[in-house]
């Protein structure tokens, strides 16, 4: 007989927070992570052209002015500008003309003007360009009513960038722009990190990694993997794929030693809570250096974080939903970390709410969102965390604060769009 058998009163909230057991904040577990983490990646040469999305690891100096010349903003004619004034202006066109790539050899007589096209040296002799729509010529005289302002349509040498300036410096993740602006300024190699490796494990007996496969009713394909390594890859990283493991601590050991080889960081999804099969949580525990889980977030509150064979260890939460989430919060800042970026707060502004929620006090929460045709965040119907078809659904997060909230529609909102993650 049991009869001296007490169970602890029914909550029936899954989401409720456990007593007794230690809950780590946001805040403290990405501060603990912040400080931890440096740039693990060496670096190498590679040519401008090439480098879209590396990460500088010096900074980038112009070897050149942009422009490198002054020269003019329009097709028109170029002139003096201290020889003309108010009212209409005659001046006579000297032969030949200032091309972009043919430059006029010779000066510019003052009181004359020339022919001139947009992206042409100026020509000695001449500081101001009008506008060919703006004027009328026969050929060998131009009119134009005045008076022009001095420098008027035209560039000055060096006014984007001047020779010897830093351009962009070192943790700099290249985008197509700067690709634009390094070009511009001479600057053909530029030294760079090496992609961050990233190794994704998905755990569980219930796996299926083919979605082509014929599931039995226990099984389920894999969610996780494919969506860490694209979300990997979005960030620049080389995604390597270690497939998925058996609820098994010596086959997910063998997984993450070969994660520890192949790669500068793991992510794991899976087993991450305290089940009797949550596997990776106790191995983490018992063979790794375990630095914090049980984080006080919702979704994702058996977030693992710690070191295997020297190599961090990310044990993300099975539900896809608060994988991705704490993907986004977590492994986000910290990749750019380690990948020389620097530590990446995410982008977020405040938005009025288009929804009506309670929440309770002790946990930070993250609720899939996206914005309506006014700027105001709705929220998807549902907060499961199995529900993935809310993460297609949504192109950002709310971020409700760890402390008790009641908001109401038209209340400010924190709004983390997807895009601040680079997805
Ligand atoms: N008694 C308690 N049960 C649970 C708690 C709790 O505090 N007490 N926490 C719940 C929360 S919250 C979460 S999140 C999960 C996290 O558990 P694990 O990280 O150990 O994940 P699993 O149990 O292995 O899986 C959870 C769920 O996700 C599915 N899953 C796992 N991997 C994948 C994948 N690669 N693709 C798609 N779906 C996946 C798995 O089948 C489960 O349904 O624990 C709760 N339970
Ligand atoms: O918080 Mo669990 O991480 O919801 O799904």
């Amino acid at each position: 007989m049991s009869d001296g058998l007490t169970p602890p009163r029914l909550r029936n909230d899954c989401f409720a927070m456990p007593q007794g057991v230690a809950w780590v904040p946001v805040e403290e577990a990405l501060s603990r992570l912040r400080s931890a983490l440096t740039p693990v990646v060496a670096t190498e040469p590679l040519k401008t052209a090439r480098s879209v999305g590396r990460v500088l690891a010096a900074d980038a100096v112009a070897r050149r002015a942009n422009p490198p010349a002054a020269n003019s903003a329009v097709d028109g004619y170029g002139f003096a500008q201290a020889t003309t004034g108010a009212g209409v202006q005659r001046l006579p066109l000297v032969a030949g003309r200032a091309a972009a790539g043919q430059p006029f050899d010779g000066a510019v007589p003052v009181g004359s003007a020339i022919r001139i096209l947009t992206g042409a040296i100026l020509p000695e002799g001449v500081d101001t360009v009008v506008l060919e729509e703006d004027c009328a010529t026969d050929g060998a005289t131009l009119a134009f009513d005045g008076p022009v302002r001095r420098g008027a349509n035209t560039r000055n040498a060096g006014e984007d960038v001047i020779a010897g300036a830093t351009a962009l410096t070192a943790g700099r993740r290249l985008t197509p722009a700067d690709l634009a602006l390094l070009s511009a300024l001479g600057i053909a190699t530029v030294e760079v990190h090496r992609p961050l490796r990233v190794a994704v494990l998905s755990t569980g007996d219930e796996i299926l990694g083919d979605p082509a496969a014929d599931a039995r009713p226990h099984q389920i394909f894999d969610a996780n993997r494919p969506m860490l390594l694209a979300m990997a890859a979005a960030w620049g990283c080389v995604p390597v794929d270690l497939g998925h493991a058996k609820d098994a601590p010596e086959v997910i050991a063998a997984c993450l030693d070969r994660g520890a080889r192949e790669a500068d960081v793991i992510l794991t999804s899976g087993g991450a809570s305290a089940g009797d099969e949550d596997h990776v949580s106790a191995l983490l525990r018992a063979r790794g250096q375990l630095s914090s889980w049980r984080i006080a977030m919702k979704p994702g509150r058996p977030l693992a974080l710690a070191m295997w064979e020297g190599v961090p260890v990310f044990g993300l939460p099975g539900n896809p939903v608060a994988a991705f989430v704490c993907a986004l919060i977590f492994a986000r800042p910290a990749f750019a970390a380690m990948s020389g970026e620097g530590w990446r707060s995410p982008l977020a502004f405040t938005v009025p709410a288009a929804f009506s929620k309670r929440k309770k006090a002790g946990r930070r929460e993250y609720l899939r969102a996206r914005l309506d045709a006014a700027g105001r965040a709705e929220v998807f119907a549902s907060e499961g965390s199995g529900r993935i078809s809310g993460l297609s659904w949504a192109a950002g997060l709310v971020e409700l604060p760890d402390d008790a909230a009641e908001i109401a529609p038209g209340d400010p909102v924190r709004y983390l769009p997807f895009a601040g993650f680079g997805l």
